[in-house]
C-alpha cells in the first residue's frame, strides 16, 4: 500500500505544513489505487453501519478514516476531529494543528464509477481539543480536497489562491498543474438535488423557478443543471468552468440546516472557493464570516461563480410578497 516516493513536490507547501500535506497526498494515492480497481478489489461500497450524525457508514468511509489518523500521527497534528468519529482525537501531544476531515465525500458513488473525495481543514491548535475547532471559520489556515475522478487531483489553499496538484500516475507524485486557480465570473450552470423541489424554502424555490424559466424569465437566458450528489465532484466542475452549488435547508425532518457539515465539508470548500474568486454562503451570511459552534452541526451552502451567487443572495434578502410573486412580477430581475 505505501511508497518510499515522496507523494507530492514540495516546492510552495509551507513548511510547517508540509509533513501534514503529504500525509494527506499518500493515503489520497493509496486511496485511489484501492478505488481505481473497482470491483476487482474489496467491496468498498458496502454498508457497514451508520457515524454519529446517523449518516450511513460505507466500508470505505471507515477505512478512509483510520487510513488518515493513522498516516497523519507525527505530522504535527495534535487534534484530529472526522465526520466519522463522534470525538476529537489526539494524535500528537507536541503538534501545533488542529486537522478535520471528511474522509470520503460522496459515498453513495462509491459502487458506480463516479468521482469521490477527502475534504480537509487546518487550524493552529490553541485552547484544547474543542476550542481548536468550535471558532471563526476564517482562523483556518489551510483547506482543501483531493478528488479521486478520471484524475486524483488535490485542490489546496494556504490563504494565497489556490494551488491545483494532479496525481501523475507514472510517478505516483502529485504534480503542481496550476498554482492560481480562479474560477470563472459568471455561468449558466447550477446544481441542487431538484427531488427536494417542493421542501424548499420560498427564496430557493423563487430563484430556481426563474433559472427553469430560462430567455423568457427575469435572468432571460438559460440555464444548464447539474447534480453529482458529491461535493467535491460538483466543487471541482464549480472551480474549473463556474456555476453555482446549492445544498438548502428544507422542511424534511433533520434538514432544517440543510445536509452538510460546517466544519469538515462547508468551512473548508467556502475557504479554498473565496481564494479562487468565488463566494460561499448560506444564503445570507458567508460562511467564512461564521463560526463552528458545534463539531457536526450542518448549514445551508450556496457557493460558486461571483455574479450568479450575488443574484441568489437578492433572493434571500427580498420581502416574502416579492420572492413569492410569480417570475413575470418580479420586475427587479427583468433586465
Ligand atoms: O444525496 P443528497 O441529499 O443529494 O446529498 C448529496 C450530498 O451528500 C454528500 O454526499 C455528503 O457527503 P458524505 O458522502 O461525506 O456524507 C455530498 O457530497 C453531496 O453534496
Ligand atoms: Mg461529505
Ligand atoms: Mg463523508
Amino acid at each position: 500500500m505505501g511508497s518510499t516516493i515522496a507523494p507530492i513536490s514540495p516546492e510552495g507547501i509551507p513548511t510547517a505544513l508540509l509533513p501534514a500535506i503529504s500525509a494527506l497526498c499518500s493515503v489520497g494515492r493509496s486511496l485511489s489505487r484501492q478505488i481505481a480497481r473497482g470491483p476487482l478489489g474489496a467491496s468498498l461500497g458496502r454498508n457497514v453501519g451508520t457515524n454519529t450524525g446517523g449518516d450511513g457508514q460505507k466500508a470505505l468511509d471507515v477505512l478512509a478514516d483510520t487510513a488518515f489518523a493513522t498516516a497523519l500521527s507525527g505530522t504535527s497534528v495534535r487534534y484530529f476531529a472526522s465526520e466519522e468519529r463522534e470525538e476529537i482525537v489526539e494524535l500528537d501531544p507536541k503538534g501545533h494543528l488542529a486537522l478535520a476531515i471528511d474522509p470520503l465525500d460522496g459515498s453513495s458513488n462509491i459502487d458506480v464509477n463516479v468521482s469521490i473525495g477527502t475534504i480537509f481543514s487546518i487550524y493552529e491548535a490553541c485552547g484544547g481539543a474543542e476550542a481548536s475547532f468550535l471558532r471563526r471559520v476564517r482562523d483556518q489556515i489551510a483547506a482543501g480536497y483531493i478528488i479521486y475522478g478520471p484524475q486524483t487531483s488535490l485542490i489546496v489553499t494556504f490563504g494565497q489562491g489556490v494551488r491545483y496538484y494532479t496525481l501523475d500516475p507514472e510517478t505516483q507524485v502529485f504534480e503542481l498543474a496550476q498554482d492560481h486557480l480562479c474560477l470563472p465570473e459568471q455561468s449558466g450552470e447550477f446544481a441542487i438535488n431538484a427531488s427536494n423541489y417542493r421542501h424548499w424554502p420560498v427564496p430557493i424555490r423563487a430563484y430556481i423557478d426563474d433559472c427553469l424559466a430560462g430567455e423568457e424569465g427575469p435572468h432571460a437566458r438559460n440555464y444548464n443543471m447539474r447534480w453529482i450528489a458529491s461535493l467535491v465532484a460538483e466543487t471541482h466542475r464549480i472551480l474549473t468552468r463556474g456555476g453555482l452549488f446549492l445544498y438548502p435547508g428544507d422542511a424534511r425532518r433533520g434538514y432544517k440546516r440543510g445536509r452538510l457539515r460546517m466544519l469538515y465539508e462547508c468551512a473548508p470548500i467556502a475557504f479554498v472557493i473565496e481564494q479562487a474568486g468565488g463566494k460561499a454562503s448560506d444564503g445570507l451570511l458567508a460562511i467564512m464570516d461564521q463560526r463552528v459552534e458545534d463539531l457536526h452541526e450542518r448549514v445551508p451552502l450556496i457557493f460558486g461563480s461571483p455574479a450568479q451567487m450575488d443574484r441568489v443572495t437578492v433572493y434571500h434578502d427580498l420581502p416574502p410578497a416579492e420572492t413569492s410573486a410569480l417570475f413575470s412580477e418580479r420586475s427587479l430581475f427583468r433586465v
